[in-house]
């Protein structure tokens, strides 16, 4: 075939893409082009041609020419033309196309080769029917060309880029910038936005940033390697999925099509947007080989949805992804800001009326609508309903709790895909200075203050334990790294999803971009992966990656099934205690205590008057509870009836009865400041404005933030504790306050002044005595049975006070330690002959506080709060299940965060 008319663009003359694909477009806007041409690469072809001409010098070649030969298969012919180009060295000069994207359209087009491989010049020839090779009308793309096109651009393409580019485009950050470079500004936003401020995309990739990787050696890999995995039954090549993402011609006029193919040749699922620019059936037909899954919305209208439905159980997808964390679309500022204005070609498709021709500009109503169809009121009996229509295995996409996990399991749902949607959904702005630290809780449930959507990594190794031996656990937002990938297949994902990873690849350089994003994370994943020491996914084990932290200090007892053979370090070891005789008491099972009989191991404590006190101290707060009700009677609005006071629910225990999540933490100390919970400002300025030694306590933790060292710090700190101790009056200044803002605050046992000490006639002033946990159960119970008299509403036990031992910077702070423990609520017990002045009381290391949870929970009605340093929160879920009734999540001095050395308390947990 002799092509005619050709026009040839010297692609040098233009700079950027966005120029080079205008110039393209005015060539031949009607023509359907080939390919991606804005790329300068040489792997930019359309595989769906029909033909294909491989010119060298020597050779002249052409498909087109065999096709018409009957006695050679295309494939053979092709093969043959192709084969010198997989040789080295081979450096084709131009490789035409014939472009079957309909049987109509044809168009030709040559790519001309400088010497590097670097693409020089495109020429284009209009669509002339009558000169389509006459075999290429019966020819189906992929069945002749598809394998040999896909290796001879493949194998081309990294030889094909000069230096330079190489350089230029190396990682999937490097796509984003290039996008960000050559797109339009608000089609930009639109693939890189998020919900609100965005937080939720920085804490997604902050999550991944702080896992690290560890490697294993000398694990013998010469032998079989593969990326591969099976899910659903099916095999795919690569443990990576691309996400459903919508409109994606606005990032290239092929779309999701080139989208689909570049899935295609990873053999990796794509999954198709509901709201895609391709119809379902557009693409089925575009791409028939892909590996495609459908990703609907449970519509209003049912109808609308069913049909949906059959549609992709036609075009023979293979799964259904069901959007469920989308009740209302997500607030993006940016697109606010930025508008998009969709171009007219670029519509809904799958919504566009059967019948239309799809140019009309519908697109903006037909979006509109479709948000319409949202539905806020689904609930998981939409899910069964879907399950009920359809014989496509369902995967449910958006869960971040292990509770939706464990329901969409008992469903009976295929599968379910850790989502926040890349944080376009939900903004969820952390509470105080750090992120994503508090999500560190594999089993915590996280009821009260950690909402934050931005932990799909670290809630990963929940759900999959929860469900992931029942149903398949995908994860998707963040990903833009093989590393990434890795780590999330080491915390139990079997699939990973990318969204925008592969969008900018595809804005950049079409169906190739795409392709070069994907080999960019195979290349990565492959390469950590051998450098972990895994040679297959299987191989990949939680044990390969930790938390940051966990190099800092590693508890001897790491929990949860994906962390199972960590150790501690050497470097960490306890200090030696010295070793005591334990007796175990068998607690009795009390009428209102139904908690699980256990050992206690705890030394010398009997129970006599316990259930007695227990009930009496029950039924006094009880009736408390009563009479501050039925004085604060609630009316409801416009009647003149008050509503009866409530009876109090059945608690086990006494309930904490926190009006506000925050409170003063440890009167007395040099924490009264610095450890207001998050957003105590109030109450701190309260405190300054009565104070001067409480407002030098606030000057020296500015000073503290500034960066002093951690020694300096602990020891201004240590001696402006002392100097506090020895005021009084802060006690009572904070009790004032406390009462104020109706807040509890938490009185140390090591305090300067006795618990017995605070005049409180109205008894309005809500207090906690923080306890450690001693070892000795005879004090134990003294302080707890003080603190009962006193009217404290909770005990609080703290263990990071126990920590201390690994900070060796701490060290100094010993003698001010001991001293602290003469303190005058400990002079009851020096009378009693249960503590000696000189000697330093024994304190229960954090693994075996548990146990002294259980014990304490047999012993006061009072709820009991735990605080634990981060590098404890392993047990919280041993804490729990002992009876704790709320947990604290203490960064503090005595946790390896030098930069969070402020003191962040949250109550990450509140029982009943
Ligand atoms: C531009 C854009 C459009 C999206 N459209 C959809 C959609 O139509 N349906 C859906 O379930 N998720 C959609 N998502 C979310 C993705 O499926 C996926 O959850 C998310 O992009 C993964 O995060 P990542 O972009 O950080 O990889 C979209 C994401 C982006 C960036």
């Amino acid at each position: 075939m002799l092509p005619v008319a050709w026009q040839k663009i010297n692609l040098a003359k233009y700079t950027s893409n966005q120029s080079r694909r205008r110039t393209i477009a005015a060539l031949g806007p009607s023509l359907g082009l080939v390919g991606e041409l804005s790329s300068s690469r040489m792997s930019n072809v359309d595989p769906d041609c029909a033909g294909i001409m491989v010119n060298d010098h020597a050779k002249q070649r052409t498909a087109v020419d065999t096709v018409d030969d009957s006695s050679k298969s295309l494939d053979s012919v092709m093969e043959e033309s192709l084969g010198s180009c997989n040789g080295d060295g081979y450096k084709p000069h131009s490789i035409k196309m014939w472009y079957a994207d309909s049987i109509v359209r044809y168009v030709t087009s040559t790519y001309h080769h400088d010497r590097s491989g670097a693409l020089e010049s495109v020429s284009v020839v209009p669509t002339r029917e009558q000169q389509a090779p006459a075999g290429a009308q019966t020819v189906d793309p992929w069945s002749v060309t598809g394998m040999l096109l896909e290796q001879l651009f493949r194998t081309k393409r990294s030889s094909g880029l000069g230096e330079a580019q190489r350089c230029e485009l190396a990682c999937v950050a490097d796509y984003e910038r290039r996008m960000v470079e050559t797109v339009d500004r608000p089609i930009v936003d639109y693939c890189r936005g998020g919900a609100a401020s965005e937080r939720t995309i920085a804490h997604n990739r902050s999550a991944f940033e702080r896992l690290r990787i560890r490697p294993r050696c000398l694990q013998r890999l010469g032998g079989s390697r593969s990326l591969a995995i099976t899910c659903l039954d099916i095999g795919y090549k690569l443990p990576i999925g691309i996400a459903p993402v919508a409109l994606q011609r606005l990032a290239h006029p092929e779309g999701e099509k080139a989208m689909a193919r570049a899935a295609r040749t990873f053999g990796i699922p794509f999954v198709l947007s509901v709201l895609s620019s391709v119809s379902i059936e557009e693409l089925a037909e575009a791409v028939p080989r892909a590996p495609k899954w459908f990703q609907l919305y449970i519509f209003k209208d049912r109808e609308l949805t069913e049909c949906l439905v059959r549609r992709a159980e036609k075009a023979r997808f293979r799964a259904l992804v069901v959007t469920v964390d989308c009740p209302a679309p997500g607030l993006s500022r940016t697109e606010r800001r930025n508008p998009l204005t969709l171009p007219p070609k670029v519509t809904c498709a799958n919504f566009v009326p059967a019948g239309a021709d799809g140019k009309k500009s519908c697109s903006a109503s037909v979006l509109d609508y479709v948000r319409s169809q949202l539905d806020p009121g689904l609930g998981w009996d939409a899910i069964r309903w879907l399950m009920s229509i359809t014989t496509l295995p369902v995967i449910v996409k958006g869960i971040l709790h292990r509770n939706d996990a464990l329901i969409a399991a008992d469903i009976g749902v295929h599968g379910l895909i850790v989502s926040n949607s890349g944080g376009r959904q939900i903004d969820c702005a952390p509470a105080a200075v750090s992120n994503s630290v508090y999500g560190l809780l594999p089993g915590v449930p996280t009821k009260l203050f950690l909402c934050k959507t931005h932990l799909q990594i670290e809630i990963l190794p929940e759900i999959v334990h929860a469900v992931g031996h029942r149903l398949e656990v995908m994860l998707d937002s963040g990903i833009c790294e093989g590393t990434d990938v890795f780590k999330a297949l080491a915390l139990g994902a079997r699939l990973v999803f990318v969204g925008r990873a592969p969008m900018y690849g595809l804005a950049v350089n079409g169906q190739r971009g795409v392709e070069e994003v994907l080999d960019i994370l195979k290349m990565e994943l492959e390469s950590t992966m051998l450098n972990a020491g895994c040679a297959t996914v299987a191989d990949v084990t939680p044990q390969h990656v930790c938390h940051e932290v966990q190099l800092y200090y590693q508890p001897e007892r790491l929990r949860g099934n994906w962390r199972t053979e960590s150790g501690r370090s050497d470097r960490y070891r306890t200090r030696e205690r010295p070793t005591r005789e334990m007796e175990s008491i068998r607690a009795e099972e009390s009428a209102d205590n139904d908690v699980d009989s256990e050992e206690v191991f705890v030394r010398g404590e009997t129970t006599g008057e316990r259930v007695t006190f227990q009930q009496r101290s029950v039924d006094e707060i009880r009736s408390e509870a009563r009479v501050a009700a039925a004085h604060s009677e609630v009316r409801p609005c416009g009647s003149s009836t008050p509503i009866p006071p409530q009876p109090p629910p059945p608690y086990r225990n006494v309930p904490l009865l926190l009006s506000e999540p925050r409170g003063i933490y440890r009167s007395n100390t040099s924490n009264i400041v610095g450890r207001c919970n998050a957003n105590a400002s109030a109450n701190t300025c309260q405190l300054t404005d009565s104070m001067g030694n409480v407002r030098s306590a606030r000057t020296v933790i500015s000073r503290k933030q500034e960066g002093l060292k951690r020694r300096t710090r602990s020891h201004s700190m240590q001696n402006l504790c002392t100097t506090l101790q020895r005021h009084s009056a802060v006690y009572h200044i904070i009790a004032d306050v406390a009462k104020q803002y109706r807040i509890p605050y938490v009185h140390t046992s090591r305090s300067s002044v006795a618990m017995e000490t605070l005049i409180d006639p109205d008894r309005s002033v809500v207090r906690w005595l923080e306890l450690f946990p001693f070892e000795d159960a005879r004090i134990l119970r003294s302080l707890v049975r003080r603190a009962e008299k006193c009217r404290f509403r909770a005990i609080v036990l703290t263990l990071d006070e126990n920590a201390q031992h690994i900070n060796t910077s701490l060290e100094d702070s010993q003698p001010a330690r001991k001293e602290s423990f003469s303190q005058p609520d400990f002079q009851v017990l020096f009378q009693r002959g249960l503590l000696h002045p000189d000697t330093e009381p024994s304190l229960v290391e954090a693994e075996r506080a548990p146990q002294l949870v259980s014990f304490l929970r047999k012993l006061t009605s009072l709820p009991i709060v735990v605080t634990i340093p981060m590098h404890h929160r392993d047990l919280t879920d041993d804490f729990i299940r002992a009876g704790a009734t709320a947990i604290i999540l203490n960064i503090g001095p005595y946790t390896p965060f030098e930069e969070f050395y402020t003191s962040v308390i949250h109550i990450v947990h509140i029982g009943k």
